[in-house]
C-alpha cells in the first residue's frame, strides 16, 4: 500500500544520482514529510525501507563510481531503473526523475517502465524541451489508466517560473507576453554534466543529439573558448507547452533564454520571469519574480520537484492520476 496522506513520510526515490540527484538526497535529509528509500545510477541502485543515509551514498557514488557499491544496501546493475521497479515495487510512493533527457525521448521511455512494471504512484520530472513534455502529454491517457499521477516540468525553469507566471496571470485579462531569463553559476561543468550537455544542445549549430555525442574533451574544448560562459537565446523551452496546455496564453508569447557560468557559482545574472499584459480596465502592465541570486540552480530545480512531489501525493490519494504541469498545479511546501 502506498503511504497514507497522514503521519507517515512519504517514500521517496531519485533516479540519477548526479548534480541534481545528490541535491536532492541534501534536500531531503532535512525534511520530516519525505524519507530517501531508493536512488538509481547509470551502473547501480540503493534501497533501504528504513531510509538510505545521504552522506555515504555521496560518497560511494563520487568514490566508487555508483551507488551501486554502497554497503550492505547497494546493488551493481546495467537495467538498473527496471531493477529497483522490481525490487522496491509499492514500497516506494514516488520519484523524482534527475536523469540526463539525453536522447529527447530517455524521460519518457522510463515513464513507460514504469506503466510497463505494473506500478502506481507518483512520479516528478524536471525536463526542459518542449517537445520532451510534449511526448509525455501524449501519454496522459496511459499514465491515468495506469494509476500513475505524473508532474511534468516541475524543475526551475520549466517549473518554478513558470508556475509564478501561470499566478501573475490571474492580474490579467489578457496576456501579451511571458520573458523568462535565467543565470546559472556552477563552480565546475562536471558536477552538471547532463544540463550543461543539453543546453549546449540549445546553441546555434548544434542538436541534442551533437550535444549527447560530444565527448568530455569536446565539451572542454567548447567552453575554453567561451571562458565557460553558454550564452542561450530563444530555446526550446517546455514553460510554452505548459502554459498553452494551462489556457494562459500561446506558446508563441513565451520565450526563455539565459547565460550559464560554468567555471563560477556566481550567477551571471539575475532569474526572473516577466508577466506582460492587460487588465480588465485597459492598463498594460508587467510583473516580475526574481530569483534571489544567492539561491543556487539545485536548490531552485529540487524544492519544486518535492514540493510537486508533496502535491501529487495528495491528488493521488483522492484518486486522481493523469499527467499535470508546474502551471496547473500549486506546489506544497515540503516540512
Ligand atoms: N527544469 C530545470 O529547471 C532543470 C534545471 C537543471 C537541470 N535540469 C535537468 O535535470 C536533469 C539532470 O541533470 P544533472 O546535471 O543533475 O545530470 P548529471 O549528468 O549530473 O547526472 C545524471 C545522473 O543520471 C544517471 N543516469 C544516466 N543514465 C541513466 C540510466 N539509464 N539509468 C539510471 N541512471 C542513469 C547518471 O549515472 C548520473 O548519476 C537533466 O535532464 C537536466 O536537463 C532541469
Amino acid at each position: 500500500m502506498n503511504t497514507p496522506l497522514t503521519n507517515q513520510p512519504i517514500r521517496v526515490g531519485v533516479l540519477g544520482f548526479g548534480g541534481l540527484g545528490q541535491a536532492a538526497a541534501k534536500l531531503l535529509s532535512s525534511k520530516r514529510e519525505m524519507i530517501l528509500v531508493a536512488i538509481a545510477d547509470q551502473n547501480g541502485y540503493a534501497y533501504s525501507t528504513e531510509g538510505l543515509n545521504t552522506q555515504a551514498c555521496i560518497t560511494t557514488y563520487q568514490n566508487q563510481g555508483t551507488i551501486g557499491h554502497l554497503e550492505a544496501f547497494g546493488t551493481l546493475s546495467n537495467n538498473s531503473i527496471q531493477d529497483l521497479i522490481q525490487v522496491t515495487g509499492d514500497t516506494v510512493d514516488g520519484y523524482f526523475l534527475a536523469l540526463p533527457n539525453l536522447p529527447n525521448d530517455f524521460i519518457p521511455s522510463v515513464a513507460k517502465e514504469f506503466i510497463q512494471a505494473g506500478w502506481q504512484g507518483v512520479l516528478v520530472d524536471a525536463i526542459k524541451r518542449t517537445s520532451a513534455v510534449e511526448q509525455l502529454l501524449s501519454m496522459k491517457d496511459e499514465l491515468q489508466a495506469a494509476g500513475i499521477t505524473y508532474m511534468t516540468g516541475c524543475g526551475a525553469t520549466p517549473g518554478l517560473l513558470t508556475a509564478a507566471a501561470a499566478l501573475a496571470a490571474q492580474s490579467y485579462a489578457e496576456i501579451h507576453n511571458v520573458v523568462i531569463t535565467f543565470g546559472v553559476g556552477i563552480a565546475n561543468w562536471e558536477a552538471y554534466r547532463a544540463t550543461v550537455r543539453e543546453d549546449i544542445g540549445h546553441m546555434p549549430g548544434y542538436s541534442v543529439e551533437a550535444a549527447r555525442a560530444m565527448t568530455d574533451a569536446e565539451v572542454e574544448a567548447l567552453l575554453d573558448q567561451t571562458d565557460g560562459v553558454l550564452t542561450l537565446e530563444n530555446m526550446e523551452h517546455a514553460d510554452d507547452v505548459m502554459l498553452e496546455v494551462a489556457g494562459i496564453c500561446s506558446r508563441d508569447r513565451v520565450t526563455v533564454g539565459g547565460v550559464v557560468d560554468t567555471r563560477n557559482p556566481k550567477k551571471p545574472l539575475s532569474t526572473n520571469v516577466k508577466i506582460t499584459g492587460r487588465t480588465f480596465e485597459g492598463k498594460i502592465s508587467t510583473h516580475t519574480f526574481t530569483l534571489g541570486d544567492e539561491t543556487s540552480m539545485a536548490a531552485n530545480v529540487c524544492g519544486p520537484a518535492f514540493g510537486y512531489l508533496k502535491a501529487a501525493q495528495e491528488l493521488r490519494q483522492r484518486g486522481i492520476s493523469g499527467l499535470f504541469t508546474a502551471a496547473e498545479i500549486m506546489p506544497k511546501f515540503v516540512k
